[in-house]
């Protein structure tokens, strides 16, 4: 195979000039399309690279990738130029590409278009629109990657992160998909590809992309903890296709609309949702009739008996209501209840259900149980959200919620704190029910992310207080 390899590297940590790019051959990736569903309106990343290619043979490419550099729009979750994990690696491999450049079929796009509400349709307009030129080259690139990572998509060590940088900010939609594909749900609930990608695509665009922390990659987060939890012998002997389906799109849609300030900030500020679900699981509530809404437009459950669709979306409800943090005791008393007796019998339809509320609840809040190159992200992004909320609370002359305020408050102390009163009484008796060497592996991280946070020698210190100017 010749390739151009006296082409020289080009500067790939700043934007290739137009004029070098057509002199050498070499393309730049502006914003890439829509493989995945295409560049998230919100959440836009700019890759730029460079591709060496010989066009008398077009088979082999040859790349220079600099990830995801710069992403547009305010907020804490931009990622930093050379902090660790920016980069999706791929220096100078050889791609075989075989396969022509992949579209979303022209069905799929009517669908998205004629059942898209006004808001979501003006949304999701970039979000469709199709590829052209020569940005399909690096996506297929991205393809690549996506599908090797997909590869290891079971693993507890897998970088969301990066995936979601591989996917261009399309991870809830890419890897759901993969999910409902891989437990065989798509054949055996008869569901409609095109129905179940315009319900994921809508679900993605229905988080906040500008929450720090409850934001689709957070769903996209919580719904791998789910798989592999789901994947665990105990769990997957037992559960029936419809408690995994449950279980998937509960993760997928937990903390749909989520507003990133807490309950007692929309009790306090007399929110309608406040008024609407009388002050009790607000947000649990709203995010359940949220995903009720999406299902029911996008149609995926359509052909189902209506009486299995409503017991359906009666369960998915019970589902996320159990991830109200307030609740954690609640639940946790009646499953510790049952390991004690040792009566928990998962022929038991109603004992099934509440494993799946605790393995819910375990999903949701594990990201303390992640290695701490991943857990400490989701610590930070925790914290931001919080002293956002602090800041407007001091902004509107309110009393600051408990955790906070930026002033008093460190991501080191917050994290202590949860991972021993929270995390850790659940995870224990997860760990006695599952007993397996991923329930142990979860508690031996949160043990060293603990140690770590209690040892100020090992993390970074708190932001400066003069970073903090109330506006
Ligand atoms: N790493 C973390 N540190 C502190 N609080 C967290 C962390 N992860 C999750 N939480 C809290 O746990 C809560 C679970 O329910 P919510 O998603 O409503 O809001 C979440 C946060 O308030």
């Amino acid at each position: 195979m010749e390739v151009c390899s006296q082409l020289p590297v080009l500067p790939l940590d700043r934007p290739v000039p137009q004029h070098v790019l057509r002199r050498r051959g070499a393309i730049s990736l502006g914003t890439s399309s829509a493989l995945f569903g295409g560049p998230s309106p919100r959440q836009l990343c700019k890759r730029r690279g460079g591709v060496s290619y010989n066009s008398a043979d077009q088979a082999v490419l040859y790349l220079h990738l600099l990830g995801d550099v710069k992403q547009r729009g305010p907020g804490p979750s931009e990622p930093v130029r050379g902090a660790p994990h920016s980069h999706v690696k791929v220096d100078y491999q050889r791609f075989h590409c075989h396969q022509g450049p992949v579209r979303p079929g022209a069905r799929g796009l009517k669908s998205h278009r004629r059942r898209l509400s006004f808001q979501r349709g003006l949304k999701s307009r970039h979000l469709l629109q199709r590829p052209s030129g020569p940005q399909h080259l690096l996506d297929q690139v991205y393809n690549c990657q996506v599908k090797c990572m997909l590869d290891k998509v079971d693993s507890w060590d897998f970088d969301i992160f990066m995936f979601d940088r591989a996917t261009n900010g399309n991870g809830l939609v890419t890897l759901t998909f993969h999910f409902f594909l891989q437990l065989g749900l798509t054949r055996l609930f008869r569901l409609d590809p095109i129905k179940l990608r315009s319900f994921l695509v809508m679900v993605q665009a229905d988080y906040h992309q500008r929450n720090p922390y409850h934001n689709s990659l957070h769903a996209t987060d919580v719904t791998q903890a789910m798989y592999c939890f789901l994947r665990q012998p105990k769990l997957a002997t037992t559960l029936s296709s419809c408690d995994m389906l449950l279980a998937l799109v509960a993760a997928v849609t937990h903390d749909l609309d989520h507003p990133g300030v807490n309950q007692g900030f929309l009790v306090r500020t007399g929110h309608h949702l406040a008024a609407l679900y009388k002050n009790s699981s607000v947000l649990e509530s709203h995010h359940w009739r949220c995903a009720v809404s999406l299902l029911r437009e996008s149609g995926l459950l359509d052909h189902l008996p209506i009486t299995d669709r409503l017991n359906l979306e009666e369960r998915l409800g019970s589902l996320i209501l159990a991830t109200d943090i307030s609740q954690q005791n609640r639940y946790l008393a009646r499953f510790r209840e049952h390991l004690d007796r040792e009566d928990l019998s998962m022929a038991d339809p109603s004992h099934r259900h509440l494993v799946l509320q605790i393995t819910m609840k375990c999903a949701d809040i594990c990201n303390p149980c992640r290695v701490w190159r991943l857990s400490s992200q989701w610590s930070s992004r925790v914290t931001a959200e919080f002293f956002h909320q602090g800041d407007v609370e001091k902004k509107h002359r309110m009393a600051v919620s408990p955790l906070c305020d930026r002033l008093s408050d460190s991501t080191a102390h917050i994290q202590a704190g949860f991972i021993r009163h929270v995390v850790e009484p659940l995870f224990r008796e997860w760990c006695r029910f599952s007993c397996t060497s991923l329930s142990h592996r979860m508690l031996a991280h949160l043990q060293t992310n603990l140690d770590r946070w209690t040892d100020p020698s090992q993390h970074p210190e708190t932001p400066p207080l003069e970073s903090y100017q109330p506006s």
